[in-house]
């Protein structure tokens, strides 16, 4: 039997640990309660978890509870409108300029009449537009299929967060109509939409979503099941709107404290990619008024300080992470 004291502890849990404690206390920011469902979620969840490129886990606080993937679904849709369209096809679609305003704002480029970004509610659903199948059945189960790469296990969706969001939805919808008047997206516009609502409303863990980070940062490969869950070139494409555009009009602050290509949702979900070392994700629903989870900054804005992984840091050889 192992002696507790004979167990050496590893740095990197006690430093999640540390950050847990520090800030599971912190009340600021709010639910999302414009899905009415999301509204019912206990406030006080909180997990933090990290996987690294060769497998490790090292996990904190809540970390199997289950909540929607929300906007950071947006991130892996759009890698697979990049395989199945190609860079170009889609960027005659949407656009790669961050924004400054809402993730949910009802705005166009004036110009191209694009969505500004895939990131954004507008550009999302136009990217789920694109995804391809004989019909809604065939492309939902693709789409499935594609996540299931990500996190190594199958995923499914919950039907209550999704007949909130179907029935409440109605700025997205306003939305679907306005890229339809431009020729953004085709005439399907419910079947579009519920395709879009279903995958903000697949349900996964902070360990799931710590699974998917590390597999950007692997090039696109899962790091526990050594599948490809996204051809590697367009791992680039996925992490450069991620940093440019991941954290909607906060994106530029991000950029310049933490540093990293990142995506948050509104269920308090958020995934860092940290390239070639690790990915980590945070589940803490109090959200700021931006949407993103308020714990969820501190705590990356501690651990990018922390291992020195700004990415421009990073290049200059500052990076404290020795793998465990
Ligand atoms: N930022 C988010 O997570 C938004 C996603 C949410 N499903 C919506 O469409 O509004």
């Amino acid at each position: 039997m192992i002696n507790e004291s004979e167990v050496i502890r590893s740095p990197l849990l006690s430093v999640l640990q540390e950050l847990h404690e520090k800030y599971q206390h912190l009340q600021e920011g709010k639910l999302a309660n414009y899905i009415p469902e999301l509204a019912k979620v206990n406030p006080d969840l909180f997990s933090i978890c990290v996987m690294t490129i060769d497998g490790q886990i090292f996990t904190v606080g809540d970390y199997q509870h289950l909540f929607t993937i929300q906007s950071i679904s947006k991130v892996f849709v759009y890698g697979m409108a990049l395989e199945e369209h190609g860079r170009d096809a889609v960027l005659k679609k949407v656009g790669v300029e961050p924004t400054g305003d809402a993730f949910n704002s009802i705005v166009l480029d004036e110009m191209s009449k694009r969505p500004y970004n895939p990131m954004v509610n507008a550009g999302a659903i136009a990217i789920t537009s694109l995804i391809k199948g004989s019909g809604p059945t065939e492309r939902l189960n693709r789409m499935l299929d594609m996540f299931r790469r990500y996190i190594g296990h199958d995923i499914f969706i919950d039907i209550s967060v999704f007949m909130s969001e179907r029935t409440t939805g109605h700025r997205n919808r306003a939305m679907a109509h306005l890229m339809l008047n431009f020729g953004m997206i085709d005439h399907k516009i419910e079947e579009v939409l519920d395709l879009y609502f279903q995958q903000c409303s697949l349900m996964v863990n902070c360990q799931d979503l710590a699974v998917m980070a590390a597999t950007l940062a692997n090039n696109g490969i899962n790091p526990v099941t050594g599948e490809q869950a996204v051809k590697s070139d367009y791992v680039r494409d996925i992490l450069s709107v991620m940093y440019t555009c991941g954290m909607y009009n906060f994106a530029g602050e991000w950029a310049y404290k933490v540093g990293l290509p990142a995506k948050s949702g509104v269920s308090g979900g958020l995934i860092v990619v940290v390239p070639n070392k690790m990915g980590i994700a945070v589940f803490s629903p109090l959200l700021d008024q931006r949407g993103n989870s308020v714990r969820g900054v501190k705590v990356c804005e501690e651990l990018s300080q922390i291992y020195g992984l700004h990415i421009f840091d990073y290049l200059r050889g500052s990076c404290k992470f020795n793998g465990n």
